[in-house]
């Protein structure tokens, strides 16, 4: 049986950082082979109905009013044949994100990155496997760590399906069956997802209760989450694992090197860290002498691939950055961690006119906050003060459509999707959330999703509305593939 649908309304993207497209009409989707691909599209069409003759589908007809987004009875059910109206944005892809990090969202003090690393984090995310870890000196129970592990992945893919993030490449933890266990619920709960175990093995720079023994252990147990991941998902379309080296300096050289000879004959995706806090950058000098820069470590150990996802690049050297471009390696910009960790100011202009592929990050924990559009606002605040730094040249200036073209676009440049996934044309993925902005009448009824829409704005101010203080009470369903995943109550 086809199961197609059809979505009528307002349809928001931005097929190029400096265009915000908004348009009426209608897509067609057709979910029969489980992968939820955009068949036809057809800005012309007026109506339901007319969606119905142009796209030749028999459908039941749903008219919403105007500024309507729920149609309670088409809601549910995958499997006929439904017409959607509403308003739709595309996907939001978060580049980097440390689902084990979740409960410390919001923690982190006064810290800079490396005593972070050691005061909350590695304490924190050794509890997923580890019953010494530092996190259970105080327990009165027996600890059990992946009770504790499951309870956080839920949450957290639930919090970013909720938040309209239909994408996300994840770091874990370096224990197997908790990593396990992260690629299974997002596989279940229908998030793309790619999964990395946490690979750290250097005595100098991690604790003795969190890391793993030696290379071979190192290897060993990512080949198993390999496996695990391929026998989910055996197309990877939905489900991969990605090699997570977790940054250079907590890896020992070999590994490094098996790690990137791993990647190539996996044909893996690769994410790690590079450049995000100066204090990093001399421990890696220290670390490496042998190599020239920091991106110079990762290109020697065969990690810097086409396939290979840079989490910070705040301060990357000009050559660095033409390596990096060299290698098609791509930038996950974290401007919320960056703030808040005293990073520094990443900047994200130079690096778009070099010509580099920059998608968002949350970088939870270090950001405080799982939501893409969060990462957007932060990233245009964050390009003023670079700004502020250029002699107050207003050029660097993230705008509106530029910040969404990150999350999205630039986000599927980042993950090897560009051309399946941002955007709502003809073959293209429906990995889509529809948003909501309410509506408050003058008696004060009424949907209040805290974006006051008075009623005259045009349609581009309301988006940038949306982008300046929209949460997830804007995001009324999110698709993933076809498949609904998220809806909001
Ligand atoms: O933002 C970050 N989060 C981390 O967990 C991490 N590990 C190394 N470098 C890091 N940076
Ligand atoms: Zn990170």
């Amino acid at each position: 049986m086809a199961q197609e649908i059809i979505y009528f309304g307002r349809f928001v993207s931005t097929p190029t950082p400096d265009e915000l497209q908004i348009r009426t009409g209608a897509v067609l989707v057709d979910s029969s082979d489980g992968k939820g691909i955009i068949q036809k599209a057809d800005w012309t069409v007026a109506s339901p109905d007319d969606a119905i003759t142009k796209f030749g589908v028999k459908a039941p007809v749903v008219i919403a009013k105007e500024n309507g987004f729920f149609f309670p009875g088409f809601i549910g059910k995958s499997r006929c044949t439904r017409l959607v109206l509403g308003r739709v944005a595309n996907d939001c892809i978060d580049t980097h994100i440390h689902a084990s990090q979740y409960p410390n969202a919001g923690i982190f003090g006064k810290s800079t990155l490396l005593d972070w690393l050691t005061t909350y984090t590695f304490p924190l995310e050794s509890s997923y496997g580890n019953v010494k870890s530092p996190m259970y000196k105080d327990a009165v129970e027996p600890p059990d760590p992946l009770t504790r592990a499951n309870k956080v992945y839920n949450r957290l893919i639930n919090r970013t399906l909720a938040n309209g993030t239909t994408t996300a490449s994840y770091y874990a933890t370096i224990h197997l069956e908790a990593t396990n266990l992260l690629a299974q619920i997002a596989f279940q709960k229908g998030q793309r997802a790619y999964i990395g175990r946490v690979c750290m093995d250097r005595p100098e720079t991690c604790p003795d209760y969190y890391r793993d023994e030696s290379t071979e252990e190192t290897i060993t147990n990512t080949k198993a989450s390999i496996k695990f991941c391929r026998e989910l998902d055996p197309s990877g379309e939905l489900l991969a694992h990605i090699i997570t080296p977790r940054f250079a300096p907590s890896c020992l050289p070999e590994t490094l090197s098996q790690l990137g000879a791993l990647a190539k004959d996996e044909d893996l995706r690769v994410q790690t860290h590079i450049s995000e806090n100066l204090n990093e950058v001399e421990l890696v000098r220290e670390l490496f002498p042998d190599q020239k820069s920091y991106a110079d470590v990762y290109d020697h150990h065969g990690l810097l691939t086409a396939k290979t996802i840079l989490a910070h690049a705040v301060h990357l050297s000009k050559e660095e950055m033409r390596l990096v471009k060299q290698r098609n390696s791509k930038i996950s910009h974290c401007p919320a961690s960056n703030s808040a960790l005293g990073s520094g100011f990443c900047p994200v202009r130079q690096m778009l006119d070099e010509g580099l592929e920059v998608g968002l990050g949350t970088d939870v924990s270090g950001g405080y906050s799982p939501s893409i559009l969060d990462a957007a606002r932060n990233a245009c605040i964050v390009s003023r003060h670079v700004g502020h730094l250029n002699n107050g040249d207003s050029k660097y200036n993230l705008g509106v459509s530029e910040a969404l073209w990150l999350g999205t676009m630039g986000g599927a440049k980042v993950v090897g999707m560009e051309g399946r996934l941002g955007g709502f044309e003809e073959g293209m993925l429906w990995d889509v959330q529809e948003i909501n902005l309410g509506e408050v009448g003058e008696d004060g009824q009424g949907e209040d999703t805290g974006v006051d829409i008075f009623g005259w704005e045009r349609w581009d101010d309301r988006v940038a509305k949306w982008l300046w203080n929209g949460d997830e009470r804007t995001v009324g369903r999110v698709w993933v593939g076809g498949r609904l995943v998220h809806e909001r109550r």
